[in-house]
Formats: structure tokens, C-alpha cells, sequence
């Protein structure tokens, strides 16, 4: 096991989400804000609806004034030249430094208001400039702002996106620029939020920008214009940013802010960002349609892509970007009747007639509708329309599914993986696990189908009696224990149940359950299942008591039919699973004596996963242990690397444990305990003496990677085999994200595991990426080694490293055996 484990005192709990559906949290943007943002006007945008406004740092008097110093320079330059006073570079004057800001120059100050307000920095400026003087003064405008922002206590700002991104060019050094600029703004303002504000693909519509300090820009080697290129590169954008993310080590407080276009780009694009850290989604009226009365909806794409979107943990912030002055600033009239952000009936019912028939109106949107709206009068377009139909698909979001609320809070948060070999769980861990609504059943389904067909097929049973003997080993508070003799009293199979558990204060609960639920049929064990020696045929000793008797022939102990135990870890076999299923393997009946499950695969994928990568890098800071652990975690804002393609598929299987093993494999297991090797030999490489070497594995997987990206690690998933029913079929569980469906939908038991990378790996398109895995151990521990290798094709045939990762090892937090 297992899922949310329960948090610890000590532990801060995230924090789950409300039942109610995702807040949005609506700003509203204008490039060209006429009025600085003060108290009256922040009213009236809440009146309307709004949550927040933006608001520029500083105001056309600082524009011109940085305008006027730049000219000014520029002149001095060409009258030093003119003069040929400029003969050596070593003569050109330094760049001009902006002085400090005056009243003027800022329609900020610090108040109560800030806190709904956003920084906007100046679009005006070129960070990315291929002259040193454009991208020097604009980082000084950048700088100034910040700085001034940062002490008025603004908590975020928008920082307009790299110009230029030269992801393919080799001729432009605009993004670095621009990445080095943000990283020293960082520090600047050390507790501020800033977002960058980029397209989702391609570049922001180029507006008519006054003042633009981009063709004041001198014809430098390489201009500052984007290069103008017939494809489209759809991945370059989201490559800048992760050029700026990367440059500035995945800051916590660096995040996006993500122009949606009209045209949504493919779908592998779209859940990239999904994983990158959407801090807001803007909108400008573009990204909208209209439908046939005139008002802006969204495509059946956009709503779709929206409420994926608005279901990451922390939901972005919407910005409605030009959509018009905030109603009633210029004419209080006009302050539409919609301060309670319900949408204006025409525009619903339009929007659901011709956009989305599943967004209809509720009853008194309807009957507002009739009443509002007289036929007759044309309606005048409604001046908060965006928002209006913002409110409303909030309140028409998709409901939660079961596994989104059940795992509520949990999303991306990482937790170091049971121990319950070594640790014995508590009873509200158990509880969280005996919450699977399919988990259980399956195991139910499986154990009536292993007892049918053990009366059909007329096996021969352990017991004297003919009941078949089930040990369940490893059986907690004892749910399978339960589902065990429900499927004997389903089949009418008879049956003699062993409880078998490690955990002392687990025992006490399955003795309890015996004598108030199970009527003191099952025998309960209190023993670590490698140490049991088997069902007592005669008990005349408490029942429950493990002994350390050596066997003779004429031992006490009987064999046991059917072993059940639950010992999966997100990986299949990390929480041990083979070495406890080895160690009680000798109570099984030699011939008949079946495990379940009988099988369990562990399967991995490459994936990009920012947070995660930020969070493990934080915690790296004061535990060296940190990116080396595997870690449990719900994955939610990720973005699977690979593609399916014809024998390399996305998710792939890196190795299997059957159960039970052939009794040879056993025989030579004992045989090396202790060193007695038959032929000689030194023990395993690892260190012991090789007696668990038969549970070692190592797979290497080759992905297919189309788009490029970045791997942060590897994500770990399990399928079982509990048992196969041959023609009643097979008895199965899954955590794979595409057979889960298939095999055992909504079970919730599992969240996968993760792998990290201590540095991210980049590849470009077009890449393939082998992923190799390790399942060490020396013989008293189990961890294992993973590391990922990127290849680009060079020609039809060849192909080349373009790097790889460290080795990864979780020896130091290996399972104890
Ligand atoms: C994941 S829990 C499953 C509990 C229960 N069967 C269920 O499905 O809810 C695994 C249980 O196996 C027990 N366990 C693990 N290793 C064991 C061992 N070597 N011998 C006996 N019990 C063991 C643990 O204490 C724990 O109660």
C-alpha cells in the first residue's frame, strides 16, 4: 500500500478542496488603464463582479521620461560620431541610469487596496534586445518597477513575456537576456509573485504600442525582431519558458500567465502547460466567439480546456484582458444589474443554443430571462458580457469525479512511501485503506472463483476435513479475512481461515473481530508470515501462537490452499511483497497450494513534473536523502513525455513477480543463506549473500518522444493479477492511468510512485529517451537505481546521446527486510 496515507501531527495536512466547485477568481486587465486604480474605481470592478484589477507600475510620465533619456543619449551618440570623437569603443559613453521615480512617475502607493490589485510591469521595454542599450535600459525599468512594487507590498505582477525566443535560431541571445533579467528581479523583490505573461504558442498579437522601446533598438548583429518562419513551431514558446524556469532554478514564486488564442493548439500542447505553474489564464476578446445574439462565449474547446485547467490544485486566477472599461467609471448609469456575477439571461441562453447544449440555464435564469428581457427592445451590449459569462460557466463546472474528491488536497503532494515490514501501521491508516470501493470486491470475486474452481477441478485439500485452508497473510484489521469467508458462504465452499499479522496492536483488533463478527472461526496468528510455520493441524496450544518447533515428519503444521496477502506498494513489489511471499512460501501446499494475487508487474513512464521537481529541490536543501527518495504521490500537474507508437508504448512494463516461485529457485535461495553456495562463490555483488538474488531486476525501456521536453522523473505505476479464472477470465488491479478502466475502475487505494530526477533532462523533438531501472538488494535491504538517457536520430540509422541523468539510488531509504 498504498494512497493518502493519514497525516501526522507533525505533518501539515494540505489543504483539501472545498465540496463547492473551483473558485474563479476573475481580474480584469486593460493595456491602456486611462484612470490609476483607486479605492472608488476598485469598487466599481467588485460591484460588477471582478475580484481584482491590474494595474500598471508606472504612468506615461515615467514612459516619457525614459524615452526622452534615451533619445538624449542617442543623439550624444550621433553627435560624438558626426564628430568622430567615437574612434575606439572603449570613448562610447555608458549607458544612461534612470533616476529615482517621482510622484509623477507612479499612480501607485501603498494602501489597503493593494492587496486585489496586480502589478502590471511596462510592455514597453525589450528585455530580449540585441542592443545593449534597449535591453539594459528596459532592465532597469524592470528593475525600478519591481523594487517600487515590492515595497508598496503588491503581492504579484505580471512581467510581459520574452519578445523573441530563439528556441531554434542559434543567432539571437534575446531569451538569456531576458531570463537573467528575471532572475535578478527575483531578487529584487524577494517575496513578490511574478508571473510571466506568455501565449500558450506563437507570440502575443503585436499591438499598436506608443513609445515602444523596441525601434529605438541599433542594427546589432542580430536583430531583435522574431524571425519570421513558415512553420509554426508549436513548442517554442513553452521552450522559452522553461529556458527562463530552468535559468531561474525552478523558483517557487516564478509562474505563468497564459494568453489563451482563439485557436487552441493539439492537445499535447495543451496539457503541457497544464503542468506548468498557471498562476492566471488571460483572456483578451479574441479568445472568445460569439454566438448569435452577440455575446462572447467560448468554443466547446475552450470550455473544456478551461474547466481542466481550473481543476489544478491551486486553480489560475482568470484576467479579462481589453474587454472594455470597467462599467460605470465614466457613467455610474451604466453599472450593469449584474453585481452579483449572475450571467444576463440572453446571454445564457444563447450561449446554450449555440455553443454548448449542455450549459443550459437553471429555472430562474429562465424565468429572469422572460421577465428582463422585453422581445421588443434590441439589448445594448452589455459592457461586463465577458464576465458575465465567466460567472457563469463557474457555476456550470463538470461535478467532481471520485477519485478527484477523494483525493482532494493530495494532488502533487509528495509522501515517502509505507514501511509496513519494518513499521507497524496505525489503525486510521488502515481505515484510509479499507475506504477502496473496489479493491475489497476484486479480492472477494477472486478468492470465490479460486474456490469454485478448486471443487471443480477436485483438488485435493489440506485440511482433514476438506475444508479449503485460505491463510491470508498480512491481514491487517482483517477486511480480507472477511471477504474470505464471504466467498466461502457465495460459493458454499468450505473453508478453514488463517489470519496471520505482524503488527501487535493489529492483532488485538483481528482476536476482537473473531469473537464479535466472525463467530471464532478464524485462527488468528500474531507472527511475521516468514517466521509461521503453518496451520496447526491439532491446536493444542492457544491458536495464534507462532512456534519456533523445527518441522519433522510428524509435524504439527499443515499446509494452507490459498495464500491471500495485500503487500503492493505503488511499484508492485517496493513495500516487499516478494521477499514476505518468498519467506512464507513454505506453508503453501507443494502441488495445489495457489497465491493470490499470482502475478504483479511495475511499469513506468517518463514525465515532466515542475512542481514536483521544486518541491524535492526545496526539501534537498536540508535532506540529502531527498532526491533520491521514491516518493508516493497523487501526479496531477503533469504532462506525459512519450507516444504510443507501435511497440514502444507511452506507460511500459518493467519487470514481473510471479507467486508461488518454482521450488528450485527456492532451493537455491536457502542454499546461499549464510554463505553456502553450492560450487563456492562470494555472495551477491551488493553486499550479502546472495540468498534474495532471484528478486533483483533491471529493465531498460526506449520512449518515444515527438515533442521536446523535459523529463523530471519517472512515474511508476502496478497491474496485478489476483487471479486467473481462465474462461470466467482474469481477476485484476491496475493503477495505470489507461487500464485502470479496464481492470478496476475507481480504485483508490493506490497513488503512484515517483521517481526524480535530481536534474531535469531536456531533449529536443523527436528524441527517444531509455529509461533504465534497478531492483537491488543485499540481501536486508531492497532499493532501487533508475536513470534516464536521451538520444536524437542523426540519420535514418544512427542516432546520438544528447545527455542523461545521475544515477538515481534509494539505497540510503531502502525497505528493510
Ligand atoms: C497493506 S496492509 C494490508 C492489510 C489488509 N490485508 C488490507 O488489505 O486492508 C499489509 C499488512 O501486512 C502486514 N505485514 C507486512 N509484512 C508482514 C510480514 N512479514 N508478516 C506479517 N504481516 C506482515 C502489515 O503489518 C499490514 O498489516
Amino acid at each position: 500500500m498504498t494512497a493518502p496515507q493519514p497525516f501526522l501531527a507533525e505533518v501539515e495536512p494540505p489543504s483539501p478542496l472545498e465540496e463547492s466547485l473551483p473558485t474563479f477568481y476573475i481580474g480584469h486587465h486593460e493595456s491602456k488603464r486611462p484612470l490609476p486604480v483607486t479605492e472608488f474605481v476598485l469598487q466599481q470592478a467588485q460591484d460588477t463582479g471582478y475580484d481584482m484589477l491590474t494595474s500598471p507600475i508606472t504612468s506615461p510620465h515615467f514612459h516619457s521620461r525614459v524615452l526622452t533619456l534615451v533619445s538624449s543619449y542617442l543623439v550624444e551618440l550621433s553627435r560624438l560620431e558626426i564628430s568622430d570623437d567615437l574612434n575606439t569603443t572603449s570613448s562610447i559613453p555608458p549607458a544612461p541610469i534612470i533616476p529615482p521615480l517621482t510622484p509623477f512617475d507612479t499612480p501607485m502607493t501603498p494602501s489597503d487596496t493593494l492587496s486585489q490589485l496586480i502589478g502590471y510591469c511596462s510592455p514597453w521595454i525589450d528585455l530580449c534586445s540585441s542592443d545593449p542599450l534597449i535591453s539594459n535600459i528596459s532592465r532597469q525599468v524592470l528593475n525600478i518597477e519591481i523594487a517600487y512594487a515590492s515595497f508598496c507590498g503588491v503581492g504579484n505582477i505580471i512581467i510581459p513575456g520574452p519578445r523573441n525566443y530563439s528556441s531554434g535560431s542559434t543567432d539571437n541571445n534575446g531569451i538569456i537576456q531576458y531570463a537573467r533579467a528575471i532572475q535578478e528581479a527575483l531578487t529584487i523583490g524577494s517575496y513578490i509573485q511574478m508571473a510571466i505573461h506568455v501565449p500558450m504558442y506563437g507570440h502575443e498579437e503585436v499591438k499598436d504600442m506608443t513609445g515602444d522601446l523596441q525601434p529605438f533598438a541599433r542594427d546589432y548583429e542580430s536583430p531583435g525582431k522574431p524571425k519570421e518562419s513558415k512553420d509554426i513551431d508549436l513548442f517554442e514558446t513553452w521552450d522559452a519558458w522553461n529556458f527562463i524556469r530552468s535559468v531561474c532554478k525552478y523558483n517557487s514564486r516564478l509562474s505563468v500567465a497564459l494568453g489563451i488564442p482563439r485557436q487552441l493548439p493539439v492537445e499535447s500542447l495543451q496539457s503541457r502547460w497544464f503542468a506548468e505553474p498557471l498562476r492566471l489564464l488571460s483572456f483578451t476578446p479574441s479568445s472568445f466567439l460569439k454566438n448569435k445574439g452577440g455575446h462572447p462565449v467560448f468554443s466547446k474547446s475552450h470550455q473544456t480546456l478551461l474547466s481542466r485547467y481550473m481543476r489544478l490544485k491551486q486553480p489560475p486566477w482568470l484576467l479579462l484582458s481589453d474587454v472594455g472599461p470597467v462599467p460605470g467609471l465614466d457613467d455610474p448609469i451604466q453599472l450593469s444589474a449584474t453585481a452579483d456575477g449572475f450571467p444576463s439571461p440572453s446571454a445564457v441562453l444563447d450561449a446554450s443554443r449555440s455553443v454548448s447544449p449542455t450549459l443550459s440555464p437553471t429555472p430562474s435564469e429562465a424565468t429572469a430571462a422572460s421577465r428582463e428581457t422585453p422581445k421588443s427592445k434590441p439589448k445594448p451590449k452589455d459592457p461586463a458580457a465577458h464576465l458575465i459569462y465567466m460567472r457563469y460557466l463557474q457555476r456550470n463546472q463538470p461535478p467532481r469525479t471520485a477519485i478527484e474528491k477523494f483525493g482532494s488536497g493530495y494532488q502533487d503532494y509528495l509522501q515517502a512511501p509505507l514501511q509496513p515490514l519494518t513499521d507497524n501501521l496505525e489503525s486510521v491508516t488502515y481505515e484510509v485503506f479499507e475506504k477502496d470501493p473496489v479493491k475489497y470486491d476484486w479480492y472477494e470475486r477472486a478468492i470465490a472463483q479460486a474456490l469454485s474452481d478448486w471443487t471443480k477441478q477436485s483438488k485435493p485439500t489440506s485440511s482433514s476435513n476438506g475444508a479449503v485452508v485460505i491463510a491470508v497473510a498480512g491481514s491487517g484489521r482483517g477486511p480480507l479475512v472477511t471477504r474470505a469467508l464471504r466467498a466461502s458462504k457465495m460459493t458454499g465452499v468450505p473453508v478453514e481461515v488463517w489470519a496471520v499479522e505482524k503488527n501487535p496492536n493489529a492483532y488485538v483488533l483481528l482476536q476482537r473481530h473473531n469473537d464479535m463478527d466472525w463467530g471464532g472461526v478464524v485462527n488468528v496468528v500474531k507472527s511475521d508470515m516468514r517466521a509461521w510455520k503453518g496451520p496447526l493441524i491439532n491446536p493444542t496450544t492457544a491458536v495464534g501462537q507462532a512456534t519456533s518447533t523445527t518441522t519433522s515428519p510428524a509435524s504439527p503444521y499443515g499446509k494452507v490452499d490459498i495464500l491471500v496477502s495485500e503487500l503492493l506498494g505503488s511499484f508492485a513489489d517496493n513495500e516487499l511483497s516478494p521477499e514476505c511471499l518468498d519467506g512464507v512460501q513454505h506453508v503453501l501446499a507443494p502441488q495445489y497450494g495457489i497465491s493470490i494475487p499470482s502475478s504483479y508487474t511495475a511499469h513506468l513512464t517518463p514525465i515532466l513534473a515542475p512542481r514536483l521537481h521544486a518541491d524535492i529541490s526545496h526539501r534537498a536543501v536540508t535532506d540529502t536523502t531527498a532526491t533520491e527518495t521514491p516518493y508516493v504521490v497523487m501526479l496531477h500537474a503533469i504532462d506525459y513525455l512519450a507516444t504510443t507508437v507501435p511497440d514502444h508504448p507511452r506507460i511500459q512494463q518493467a519487470w514481473e513477480f510471479v507467486h508461488p516461485l518454482p521450488a528450485s529457485t527456492l532451493a537455491i535461495a536457502e542454499a546461499r543463506r549464510g554463505g553456502g553456495v553450492s560450487g563456492g562463490g562470494g555472495g551477491s555483488m551488493a553486499g550479502g549473500d546472495g540468498a534474495n538474488e532471484h528478486n533483483t531486476r533491471y529493465s531498460r525501456m526506449k520512449f518515444v518522444c515527438r515533442d521536446r521536453g523535459v523529463v523530471n522523473g519517472l512515474a511508476g505505476y502496478f497491474e496485478a493479477i489476483l487471479y486467473d479464472g481462465g474462461a470466467e477470465g482474469k481477476v485484476e488491479l491496475s493503477t495505470r492511468p489507461d487500464t485502470i478502466d479496464d481492470k478496476s475502475k475507481d480504485m483508490i487505494s493506490w497513488f503512484p510512485i515517483f521517481f526524480p530526477l535530481k536534474n531535469p533532462l531536456y531533449y529536443p523533438d523527436d528524441a527517444e529517451l531509455e529509461v533504465s531501472i534497478w531492483r537491488q538488494t543485499d540481501d536486508r535491504k531492497v532499493w532501487y537505481e533508475w536513470m534516464v538517457e536521451a538520444f536524437a536520430m542523426v540519420g535514418p540509422e544512427k542516432r546520438m546521446r544528447l545527455g542523461m541523468s545521475e544515477v538515481g539510488s534509494s539505497r540510503k531509504v531502502g525497505c528493510l527486510m
